[in-house]
């Protein structure tokens, strides 16, 4: 799945939070000295495993409950001053609203639409129907709420999100519980969102999640933020290396050492470094040249979950 044509990310951030901590007794902090920047019109993924603090973030941008310390602006005014202003422009998914199961899909929003009192009467049928159609419920708008299945209560929570245009998307885990069927259409979803111009942060433990459809990320571990960015800037910092194959090591990693190449280690069965500028062919060329038996020569460019694991020294699910 591809994002889609979306917007360029401007230099504006939807996000910024500036040494933000939050702490419960005498645990260690929960979220601890959180500098996060979202880029306007980015996608990005707050990444991290269970319990890193990506939900008590959350609720401290929203307002849903009051950090220990620092600051959090919203579309570029500060909170919780600013909430009246800016909240309207926020959507927010985070424990998912509380839908009757006995009333359909549409009675369910009328009821939220009802309790909005920032929204009018007239078109609140027409508003209705514009967020079911954007995620796909129009058809099963009669249905009851019990008869729906994960992936349509998610999406019914979504539309809901979706009942005035939002500038942002705070997403806490979209996709959690639902079954392949569900996570496609979330996930295409939230491209079709982020195509039109929405900010989209979205928290999740997949890796896979990430790498499908966010254009940045955020790694959280322990409280702490690792690193943020876009994805492809990441990906370029976390450096390719070479690997030279070789029964006489030693002199391999000699080999390298002299044309220059930085970071050069050795192990059993060759010699790897840091290429930098110098081409693969280059390199070769010079090994061979050094006199150095080579078996075998490999460029290696690590993947996002070698990236990651480097970062937080923990694996990520790297499935669904
Ligand atoms: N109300 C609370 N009281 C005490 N500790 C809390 C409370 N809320 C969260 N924590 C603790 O703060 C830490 C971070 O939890 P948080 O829910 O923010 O993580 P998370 O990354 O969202 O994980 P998950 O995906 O499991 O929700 C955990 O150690 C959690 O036990």
């Amino acid at each position: 799945m591809t994002t889609g044509a979306r917007r360029p990310v401007s230099g504006r951030r939807a996000v910024r939070t500036t040494g933000l901590s939050k702490t419960y007794g005498k645990a260690p902090p929960a979220v601890d000295d959180l500098d996060l920047e979202v880029p306007e019109g980015a996608v990005m993924g707050f990444l991290g495993p269970n319990g890193s603090g990506k939900t008590t973030t959350i609720r401290m941008l929203l307002g849903l409950i009051e950090p220990s310390r620092g600051r959090v602006e919203l579309l570029g005014e500060p909170m919780p001053g600013g909430a009246a202003q800016v909240l309207p422009k926020v959507g927010a998914l985070v424990e998912g609203p509380a839908f009757h199961p006995y009333l359909s899909g549409r009675d369910n929003l009328r009821r939220l639409d009802a309790a909005d009192r920032s929204t009018g009467r007239a078109d609140r049928d027409a508003r209705i129907s514009l967020a079911l159609d954007r995620v796909g419920l129009l058809k099963a708008a009669r249905k009851t709420y019990r008869a729906y299945s994960l992936g349509m209560k998610q999406r019914l929570a979504l539309a809901a999100a979706l009942l005035r245009p939002r500038d942002l998307l705070v997403l806490d885990e979209p996709t959690n519980g639902l079954d392949p069927q569900g996570t496609r259409e979330v996930r295409s979803l939230i491209a079709d969102l982020a195509a039109d111009g929405t900010t989209v942060l979205l928290s999740t433990h997949l890796l896979s999640e990430v790498s499908q459809v966010c254009s940045h990320v955020a790694v959280m571990h322990r409280g702490g933020l690792k690193a943020q960015g876009a994805l492809a800037d990441l990906a370029a910092r976390a450096g390719r290396r070479v690997r030279v194959d070789s029964p006489e090591p030693a002199a391999a990693a000699g080999a390298l050492t002299a044309l220059g190449l930085a970071e050069v280690v050795t192990d059993g069965t060759g010699a790897t470094a840091e290429p930098g500028e110098t081409p693969p062919e280059k390199i070769i060329a010079s090994v061979v040249t050094a006199g150095v038996p080579v078996v075998g020569f490999r460029v290696h460019a690590p993947g996002l979950e070698e990236l990651f694991l480097g970062l937080t020294g923990e694996g990520f699910d790297v499935s669904g």
